[in-house]
C-alpha cells in the first residue's frame, strides 16, 4: 500500500512537469537538430523581456541577430558536439553563465541542446568583496546608450538612427518627457564615428540664463568679475570631435540662440570676453518635449535655429503608444535596481498586466522610478498591493486575463479593453476607428457591444 501511495505522489501529468521547469530559477532552452527553439521557460522574459510563446518555433540566429543577447553559444556547441559554457549579456541587462549539453542520436548527430542559464547577479550578491563603486562604473558604462525595446515602431527609429549616426546632420528629437530623448541621443553618438570622443549633455532648462553662455561657450580670462582668473572652456570646445546633447533645447533664450546658430552653421564661437573666434567640430543632438513651430509662430524661438537643428526629425512616441515595451523595461529596470540593491526581487503577473494597461503620462522615467521604489519596499515578490493607488485606480481591471483559460476569453478580454479606452478618450465611433485602424462601421459595432455603460456619460 505504502509503495503504491509513493509511485502515485511521483506520477507526474506533463502540465506538473511544465509548471516544474516555469519554477526554475534558471533559464532552460531546448533547440533541435536544426536549431529551432522546441522549449524555453519562463525565465525568459525575465532574460530577454519576451514571452515564451515569442520565442518558440523560432530559429536561434533570428533572435540572436536582433541582439537579444550575446555572444552565442550555439556555433560553438554544434561544432564541438560537447557542453560548452559561456558568459552572456541579454539586451535588458541580465547577465548569465549559460551551459549548452549536447543530446546526440544514434548517428552521433545533434538531436537536441538544453541550455541553461543561471544570473550572474545571484552570485556578485553574494561576493561580499566586491565594491558598490566598482559594480555601478561597469553597469553604468554597459548602460549608455542602450535602448532597451521590443517596439516596431521603435526599432524603426533605431534602424533610422543607424543611417544617420554616421553622418554629422544635427539631429532633433522630439517627444514627452521621460520617454528616452537622452538615451537617444547616446544611442546615436554610440554608433556614430564620434564614438570615442566626448558626449556632452546640457540641460538648458536646468541653468540659469545668465549661466547658461558660459557653460556653452566658455569665457577668456577676466572676461567678467567673479570669473575664473585663467578663463573657462566652455561644453562646446571640450566636446571637440564628440556630440553635444542640448537638452530641453525651447528654453534657450534668444539671446543665445544667434551664437547657437553660428556654432551649427560655421562650426566656430567667440568665448564671452574673447576677441578670437575658435573652431570646434561637433554634432549637435537637441531634443525637446515642446512644440518649436508653436514657438517659432510666438516668436519665442529662431525660425533660421529650427530649420538648422530640425534637419532630422526624431518623433519619440510616448510608452502607452508602445506598451510592447513596458515587459522589456521593466525587467531591465528590475534587473539594474536587484543589483544596486543586492536584492532579487521578482515580479508577479497580474501586476505586470496592470503596468502594461497603465498609461504612463511620466513615461519611462515614471517606470523606472516605480521599479526603484517596488524593488525597495516589496517583499520576495512584488505584488498588486505593493502598486501605488494611483496606478491600480487608473487601469481598466484586467486581472482575469492574466491567466486567460482560453484564447477566444483572453482575446475578447484585450478588444474590450481596447475600445473601452479609446471610446473613453475619443467619445466618437470616427475617431476610435482611427485609433484603432479598423473600420467605423466595426467601431460603431464594438461600442455598442462593450461600452454601452460609457456612452451617455
Ligand atoms: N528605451 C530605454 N531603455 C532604457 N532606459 C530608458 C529607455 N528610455 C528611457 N530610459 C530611462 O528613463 C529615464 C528617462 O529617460 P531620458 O532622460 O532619456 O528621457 P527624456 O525624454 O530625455 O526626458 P526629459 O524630456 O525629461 O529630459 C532615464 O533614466 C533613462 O535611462
Amino acid at each position: 500500500m505504502k509503495s503504491k501511495d509513493s509511485t502515485e505522489s511521483v506520477e507526474m501529468t506533463l502540465q506538473t512537469l511544465l509548471k516544474i521547469l516555469d519554477h526554475s530559477s534558471d533559464e532552460i532552452f531546448v533547440l533541435d537538430g536544426e536549431k529551432r527553439i522546441l522549449y524555453v521557460n519562463q525565465a525568459c522574459e525575465r532574460h530577454y523581456g519576451l514571452k515564451p510563446t515569442d520565442v518558440i518555433g523560432k530559429y536561434n540566429v533570428d533572435l540572436f541577430e536582433k541582439g537579444y543577447w550575446k555572444p552565442s553559444i550555439v556555433p560553438e556547441v554544434f561544432k564541438r558536439k560537447k557542453p560548452c559554457y559561456i558568459k552572456q549579456q541579454t539586451y535588458i541587462g541580465a547577465e548569465l553563465m549559460t551551459s549548452a549539453i549536447p543530446i546526440l542520436n544514434d548517428e552521433g548527430e545533434i538531436e537536441l541542446v538544453v541550455t541553461t542559464s543561471t544570473e550572474i547577479q545571484t552570485y556578485k550578491m553574494l561576493k561580499a568583496n566586491e565594491t558598490d563603486d566598482e559594480l555601478k562604473t561597469t553597469q553604468d558604462e554597459d548602460e549608455m546608450g542602450r535602448f532597451i525595446t521590443n517596439s516596431g515602431k521603435i526599432n524603426r527609429i533605431l534602424t533610422f538612427c543607424e543611417k544617420v549616426a554616421p553622418t554629422d546632420s544635427t539631429i532633433l528629437i522630439q517627444g514627452e518627457s521621460g520617454t528616452g530623448k537622452g538615451v537617444l541621443a547616446q544611442f546615436i553618438h554610440r554608433i556614430s564615428k564620434r564614438k570615442n570622443k566626448p558626449f556632452l549633455t546640457i540641460n538648458c532648462a536646468a541653468i540659469p540664463e545668465e549661466l547658461l553662455e558660459s557653460e556653452l561657450f566658455g569665457y577668456s580670462k577676466g572676461a567678467f568679475t567673479g570669473a575664473n582668473k585663467t578663463g573657462k572652456r566652455g561644453l562646446i570646445e571640450s566636446a571637440d570631435g564628440g556630440t553635444v546633447f542640448l537638452d530641453e533645447i525651447g528654453e534657450i533664450p534668444l539671446s543665445l540662440q544667434a551664437k547657437l546658430l553660428q556654432v551649427i552653421q560655421d562650426k566656430q564661437f567667440i568665448p564671452i570676453g574673447s576677441s578670437e573666434m575658435k573652431k570646434v567640430d561637433i554634432r549637435i543632438v537637441a531634443a525637446t518635449n515642446q512644440n518649436l513651430i508653436e514657438m517659432v509662430n510666438d516668436k519665442k524661438f529662431r525660425e533660421d535655429l529650427f530649420y538648422r537643428l530640425n534637419v532630422i526629425d526624431i518623433q519619440l512616441p510616448p510608452l502607452r503608444e508602445r506598451k510592447e515595451d513596458i515587459i522589456p523595461l521593466t525587467y531591465n529596470f528590475l534587473n539594474k535596481f536587484n543589483e544596486r540593491y543586492h536584492e532579487s526581487k521578482v515580479i508577479s503577473e497580474e501586476c505586470l498586466n496592470i503596468l502594461i494597461q497603465y498609461s504612463w503620462p511620466g513615461n519611462v522615467r515614471q517606470l523606472e522610478n516605480l521599479i526603484e521604489r517596488l524593488v525597495l519596499i516589496s517583499d520576495s515578490v512584488i505584488l498588486m498591493a505593493d502598486l501605488p493607488e494611483m496606478i491600480t485606480e487608473n487601469v481598466e481591471q484586467v486581472t482575469q486575463i492574466a491567466l486567460p483559460t482560453s484564447l477566444d476569453k483572453a482575446l475578447d478580454e484585450t478588444k474590450r479593453i481596447l475600445i473601452r479606452k479609446s471610446y473613453q478618450t475619443y467619445k466618437s465611433s470616427r475617431k476610435v476607428a482611427k485609433d484603432l485602424c479598423i473600420s467605423q462601421t466595426k467601431a460603431s459595432t464594438l461600442i455598442r457591444e462593450y461600452c454601452e455603460d460609457l456612452m451617455n456619460k
